[in-house]
C-alpha cells in the first residue's frame, strides 16, 4: 500500500513495490484498479492562443526543455511564465546568461523558473564529483573555476528560481523541484524509490502548482524509442494521493509533450524541443480561477 493516513489525517506516501520498474507498475495499475483509463484521465487539447482568458483567471505559459534554443520560439500572451527545466546544455555561465536575456526580453509579470539535469553546474553535489573524478565526459564544464559556478543561480535576475523551495504568485502557491530518476548519470539524477520520495515528501500539501523536471508515471512520460514508461512511481502517488495541485507543470521526457487529466490535476509536459532536441513544440497556455474567486 502506497498511501496511509496518520491519526492526525495526513497522509504518508510509502514506496510503491513497483518503484523500480514504471513500465510494470503502469500495466499493473491499469488493469488492476483502471488508475489510467477514462473517463477520468484523458488527453486535453490545448487551449488556443487566441482564446479570451475567462475573467478572475490567470493565464500560465508552459516552457520547457528550451536547451539553449530560445531564438525562434513565439511566445503566446500570459500572465506568469513557467519554465521546467533544461533550459541550457550543460549548465555552462554562458548559457545561464543568454537565457536570463531572453527571460528579460520576456513581457510577462512573472517568471518562474527551475532546474533539469543539464542545468550540471546548479547541482552542487554533481558538482563536487565531477571535479574529482570525470574530466572527460564534460569537458567544458570540468574547466569551469569553482568561483565560475558557485553562484550559477545569481545569473538568473530576470525569474524567481525555484529549488525544493515554493514562491506565492497572486495567490498561487507554486512549488519546484528539479529531481528526476537516475538515467546516465546527469544532474539533479536520484535513485528511484526513498532516494527521490524525500524529496517529493518536501512539497507541502497545499500547492496550487507543482513544477518538476520530470514527469509523473503515466502521464506523458512514454519513450517510444524503448517503448518504456519512464515516470516516477513516487511523483505520481504524490501527486495523487498528498498533494493535489490544480496544475503539475513538468518537460523532461521530449517526447510526451503534451496535456492530460486525471479528473482534478491537468498535467502538463511542455517540452519545447523534440527528441532530436529541434525546438518546434509550441508553449502550452492554461488557464486556473485566482485563489478566493468562487
Ligand atoms: N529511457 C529513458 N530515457 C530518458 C530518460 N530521461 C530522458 N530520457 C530520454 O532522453 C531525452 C532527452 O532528455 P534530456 O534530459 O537529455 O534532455 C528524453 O526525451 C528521452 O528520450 C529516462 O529516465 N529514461
Ligand atoms: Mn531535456
Ligand atoms: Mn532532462
Amino acid at each position: 500500500m502506497a498511501r496511509r493516513i496518520s491519526s492526525q489525517g495526513k497522509v504518508t506516501i510509502s514506496v510503491d513495490e513497483y518503484s523500480s520498474n514504471p513500465t510494470q507498475a503502469f500495466t499493473h495499475y491499469n488493469i488492476n484498479q483502471s488508475r489510467f483509463q477514462p473517463p477520468h484521465v484523458h488527453m486535453v487539447e490545448p487551449l488556443p492562443y487566441d482564446a479570451p482568458k475567462p475573467v478572475g483567471h490567470t493565464r500560465f505559459v508552459c516552457v520547457s526543455d528550451t536547451h539553449s534554443r530560445t531564438d525562434g520560439i513565439q511566445m503566446p500572451f500570459g500572465d506568469v511564465l513557467l519554465h521546467t527545466g533544461d533550459f541550457t546544455e550543460l549548465g555552462l555561465p554562458s548559457e545561464v546568461k543568454k537565457f536570463n536575456d531572453w527571460l528579460g526580453s520576456l513581457p510577462y509579470e512573472y517568471k518562474v523558473v527551475i532546474a533539469g539535469n543539464h542545468e550540471l553546474t546548479f547541482d552542487k553535489d554533481f558538482m563536487a564529483e565531477l571535479i574529482k573524478q570525470d574530466y572527460y565526459r564534460f569537458p567544458s564544464v570540468s574547466k569551469l573555476r569553482p568561483e565560475d559556478f558557485d553562484d550559477v543561480q545569481s545569473l538568473l535576475t530576470n525569474c524567481v528560481y525555484l529549488q525544493d523551495s515554493e514562491v506565492t504568485i497572486k495567490g498561487f502557491r507554486i512549488y519546484g523541484a528539479p529531481w528526476t530518476p537516475w538515467f546516465n548519470g546527469w544532474g539533479f539524477n536520484l535513485p528511484r524509490g526513498q532516494s527521490l520520495l524525500d524529496k517529493w515528501n518536501q512539497i507541502p500539501e497545499d500547492v496550487d502548482i507543482l513544477m518538476t523536471h520530470g514527469p509523473p508515471l503515466g502521464f506523458r512520460d512514454w519513450v517510444p524509442k524503448e517503448l518504456q514508461r519512464v515516470g516516477c512511481v513516487e511523483l505520481l502517488n504524490t501527486v495523487q494521493k498528498r498533494v493535489r495541485p490544480k496544475l503539475h507543470a513538468y518537460g523532461g521526457i521530449h517526447e510526451g509533450y503534451g496535456i492530460m487529466t486525471d479528473g482534478y490535476t491537468t498535467f502538463i509536459n511542455s517540452s519545447t524541443c523534440t527528441v532530436s532536441f529541434q525546438p518546434t513544440n509550441p508553449p502550452i497556455i492554461f488557464d486556473l480561477p485566482n485563489p478566493g474567486n468562487s
